[in-house]
């Protein structure tokens, strides 16, 4: 059974203050619902916010990601972050090749697979994105592209490392626009990341790695998406920003 993991991605939104006082809120909600220690509940935060979660957070049900990370140890990399130092500000996750960093920062199926490395070495949990646009899905090579891109993140990755890694599926054309995969087809593309998976790991590590679906995730139609064989979480990004939306989420995704 793989554990269900809920992630909110807050992309580029709170400050330090406003972050502390939604995970206290969130807290509070998350502490009504029956059941919720059978998921990971993580949020994804920016940079500035957390190291002071990570000690508001301490001994909480709620584990930190952070949003991107240098594929290099340490350097001249300026405005960048290190996995060493996103660990060491309490990090447990990160979120890496998102589709607005392969769209607005440059990354590419290689830069993921280094990042996907760098963040394994130093003990992150990555969370490697793959997904089609608009016109892929329109074309028909929806399978074909995220095979290669899942293909590409994950080489040189050993089967140990593998099933660390958190996969999500996030269609371009899904993200912040209110339009969602219908659930069959999210897992259709869920199901075949899986059988690839599979092909390059074997059956046994495919089966404990968990897919997220995400894209216009939502309390009303999270429950219909976990009932689908190969999804087993949500990456969540507009309906993770407010606490009692993020809460009703993880209480109708259990
Ligand atoms: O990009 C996303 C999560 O990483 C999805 O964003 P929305 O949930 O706002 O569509």
């Amino acid at each position: 059974m793989r554990k269900p993991i809920l992630a909110g991605n807050w992309k580029m939104f709170k400050t330090v203050s406003q972050a502390l006082s939604y995970v206290e809120h969130l807290e509070g909600l998350l502490a009504e619902i029956q059941g919720v220690e059978a998921a990971d509940v993580v949020i994804c935060a920016p940079a500035t916010s957390l190291y002071p979660l990570h000690n508001q957070l301490e001994g909480s049900r709620i584990k930190l990601g952070a949003q991107n990370v240098h594929q290099a140890e340490e350097g001249a990399y300026t405005g960048e972050s290190s996995a060493i130092m996103l660990k060491d500000a309490g990090a447990n996750y990160v979120i890496i090749g998102h589709s607005e960093r392969r769209q607005y920062f440059g990354e590419t199926d290689e830069s993921v697979n280094a990042k996907t490395q760098q963040a394994l070495k130093h003990g992150l949990l990555p969370i490697v994105c793959v997904g089609e646009d608009l016109d892929q899905r329109n074309q028909g090579v929806t399978n074909t592209l995220v095979e290669s891109q899942v293909r590409a993140a994950f080489s040189a990755v050993s089967v140990e490392d593998v099933t660390r890694c958190v996969v999500a599926y996030e269609p371009i054309w899904a993200i912040g626009t209110g339009m969602t995969a219908t659930a069959q087809d999210a897992n259709a593309v869920c199901a075949h990341i899986r059988t690839v998976l599979s092909d390059l790991y074997g059956k046994a590590a495919a089966d404990q790695i968990r897919i997220q679906y995400g894209g216009s995730v939502k309390p009303d139609n999270i429950a219909e998406l976990m009932s689908q064989s190969d999804i087993d979480g949500a990456l969540v990004g507009g309906a993770s920003l407010d606490p009692g939306s993020f809460s009703k989420l993880v209480k109708e995704a259990l």
